[in-house]
């Protein structure tokens, strides 16, 4: 084999994946998997439907007692980032008989999930992920915008960006009087962050207010991850553009500033999902917990008395064609099937707009008008740019040459050594927050239309940047040729609401998915705002000096500064995607005001039945999504064991 046909041949194991990180994770994946099966246990995870459920034939809807189903206390749909907390929580009591019921496999089974920068190449694999594609977007020239959102244990979190920032203290607060409960209230809430939380304390980082974080729960959060030079570089520029420096976007003081960003990394330097975090193989061992894969909940049964109706089981299947099995719940059921998929499973089950669930021949059990409404997501808008000559890039973890494939393998190897480098990045690596109108980065002169304050608090932003070492597009499926940077500005408190509503009654059919992006003209002015302001910080030193600026590239954006605002406000729609975080769709509110839950997560009008994960946010946060869905359940956890 000569040299040149060698090298052809590694690439094409190399290549197999199709961005940044992809190719040296194959390598990486034989090493995990070889060590998984030498050192680790098998988990306890069910996969015959047979053993927990009952085999049943042509549509039989209600369980009752003495029905000869299997029972169990609570049974939790979907064991994503909430139902995973839940599950291990609930099980602390052994006298609470869990079933967990998950639409996919294991996340810590896929080394893609497990290695802090792989996780962008699970979005196209639909074994992993649910691929949705949202309805043509009227304000965003009417374009379909891919939504993966994750199928595994885990769930998002086992796939999203391991960015450890929950949103600001005024998002909580404002939760806290739409639901008339103040247990929601910052200053109570808090406590159910610091319970999920297991901070890492690190040296560089000497100014984080440890009493304000948690230091006992199983979600490591701190700077385990690697970074690249471009990190501080970009803080700098923040701050030279008149951005305050922060300690912690968590901490006491709020979330505006900009700094370093802690993550969801442990110090392994692998994830810290919500299944490696709860489903350890001491809880996996409790004789009350039984976790289920490739088990799709296909619909919520029921139980009528005269005065209710009470949520009494569920019915799930392996495939679409597969038989279905049914399984009784004592005493409650709790979807926590995520934004998309808690509605959906409503609407399946009855439980929706009765003129939507008639279009699609479905029993209305409960007339419940705010399912499916109020859907918000944050719309995100990449700059990319052109690093001048190579400052640091990672272009070679996809080698196209000799050299380029030795120090791919060199990060493989690295890693597997567990001496972090590239494969340790979790790339969305320092972030910003400001507020679209603080007057030092919005001058009155430069910006003079007076916009709709948003935000949830005087010292809440509605705006966030975080830069990542690459350039790509569509999801990363396009990582942009030669050495690049971005920087990325979404609007965390965006005023365009959208639907999730069903296309058909097939429960393995996706539900139609419209966010109704940049709907109203504030989030289109304010995005276009945080454009303006983008560039201007990479045109700041320490980035203006290693920026390719005289770039004309029309893949780049070095010249966007030129665009008048009417003619970004086009890019703009034509660009905008979501950053993945959305909520709200079975609102905790009142019922008056579309809610779909109360303030202990009961579904309005029906006994036994909550909802419990990102879907129940009264109002989408400034900021990231998963910390609240973790806190949430944890606050969830301990109600019920109370109650019970
Ligand atoms: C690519 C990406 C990047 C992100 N980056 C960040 C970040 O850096 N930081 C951050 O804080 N947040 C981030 N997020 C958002 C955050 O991860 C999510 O908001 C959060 O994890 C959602 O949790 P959840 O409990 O609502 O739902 P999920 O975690 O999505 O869990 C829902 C689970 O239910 C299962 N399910 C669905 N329907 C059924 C059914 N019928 N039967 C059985 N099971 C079912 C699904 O398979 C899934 O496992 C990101 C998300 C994505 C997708």
């Amino acid at each position: 084999m000569t040299v040149a046909s060698a090298l052809e041949a590694l690439n094409d194991v190399l290549a197999r994946y199709s961005h940044l990180p992809a190719p040296i994770t194959d390598a990486v994946q034989k090493l995990y998997l070889a060590k998984s099966t030498k050192k680790k246990k098998k988990k306890k995870y069910v996969t015959d439907l047979g053993t927990i459920g009952q085999r049943v034939e042509g549509g039989q809807s209600e369980t009752s007692k003495g029905s000869g189903l299997p029972e169990y206390d609570i049974i939790i749909v979907g064991g994503g980032t909430s139902g995973c907390v839940l599950a291990a929580r609930l099980t602390e009591n052994p006298n609470i008989r869990v079933l967990l019921l998950e639409a996919g496999g294991s996340g810590r089974a896929i080394p893609e999930s497990r290695i802090p920068a792989a996780y962008s190449q699970l979005f196209y694999v639909k074994k992993h992920v649910h691929a949705f594609w949202t309805e043509a977007q009227s304000f965003a020239n009417g374009a379909k915008k891919f939504w993966p959102r994750a199928k595994m244990l885990g769930g998002c979190s086992s796939i999203n960006a391991q960015m450890a920032q929950y949103g600001a203290p005024g998002d909580f607060d404002e939760w806290a009087s739409i639901i008339k409960d103040e247990s929601f209230a910052w200053k109570n809430f808090s406590r159910s962050f610091r319970k999920f939380e297991s901070y890492q304390p690190h040296r560089d980082f000497p100014n984080v207010d440890v009493s304000a974080r948690g230091t006992t729960g199983p979600v490591q959060v701190g700077f385990n991850n690697s970074v690249s030079i471009w990190c501080n570089k970009f803080v700098q520029a923040c701050l030279n553009v008149g951005i305050p420096s922060t300690n912690d976007f968590n901490g006491p003081n709020g979330t505006i500033g900009a700094a370093r960003v802690m993550t969801y990394v442990d110090n392994k330097r692998e994830r810290s999902s919500a299944e490696g975090a709860y489903l350890t193989p001491e809880v996996l061992a409790r004789p009350n917990l039984v976790v289920a894969i490739n088990a799709t909940v296909t619909r919520v049964l029921f139980e009528r008395d005269v005065e209710s109706t009470v949520a009494s089981g569920v019915e799930f299947a392996n495939s679409e064609d597969g038989p279905r099995f049914q399984a009784r719940a004592k005493k409650q059921v709790i979807i926590s099937a995520g934004a998309v998929q808690s509605p959906h499973l409503l609407l399946l089950s009855g439980i929706g707009p009765t003129e939507h669930l008639q279009e699609h021949s479905i029993p209305v059990v409960h007339h419940l008008p705010g399912v499916g409404k109020n859907l918000v997501d944050h719309p995100i808008f990449d700059m990319n740019f052109l690093q001048k000559g190579c400052v640091q890039s990672f272009a070679y973890l996809k080698p196209k040459n000799l050299i380029e494939t030795f120090w791919a393998l060199s990060a493989v190897a690295r890693y597997s050594l567990g001496a972090g480098g590239p494969l340790a990045m979790n790339y969305g690596e320092a972030a910003a927050f400001v507020r679209t109108d603080d007057p030092v980065l919005f001058p009155a002169s430069e910006y003079p239309e007076k916009l709709i304050d948003s935000t949830s608090a005087k010292d809440s932003p509605d705006l966030e940047y975080f830069s990542t070492p690459s350039a790509y597009k569509q999801h990363t499926a396009v990582i942009l040729e030669g050495h690049t940077y971005a920087i990325h500005v979404y609007l965390v408190r965006p005023t365009s609401h959208g639907t999730i509503r069903l296309l058909s009654s097939d429960p393995f059919a996706y539900p139609r998915v419209d966010p109704n992006y940049l709907a109203t003209r504030e989030d289109l002015v304010k995005l276009v705002r945080g454009v303006r302001l983008g560039l201007k910080i990479s045109r700041q030193d320490p980035l203006k000096s290693i920026l390719d600026h005289d770039s004309l590239d029309p893949q780049f954006d070095h010249q966007l500064y030129l665009k008048t605002d009417a003619e970004l406000e086009d890019i703009v729609r034509e660009r905008v995607e979501t950053v993945y975080h959305p909520t709200s769709t079975c609102r905790m509110a009142p019922l008056e005001e579309d809610g779909v839950v109360d303030s202990k997560l009961n579904v309005y009008g029906i006994k036994g039945l909550k909802v419990c994960d990102a879907s129940v946010f009264p109002s989408i946060i400034s900021g990231h999504t998963a910390g609240a869905c973790f806190a949430i359940a944890e606050k969830l956890a301990d109600q019920i064991k109370a109650e019970l």
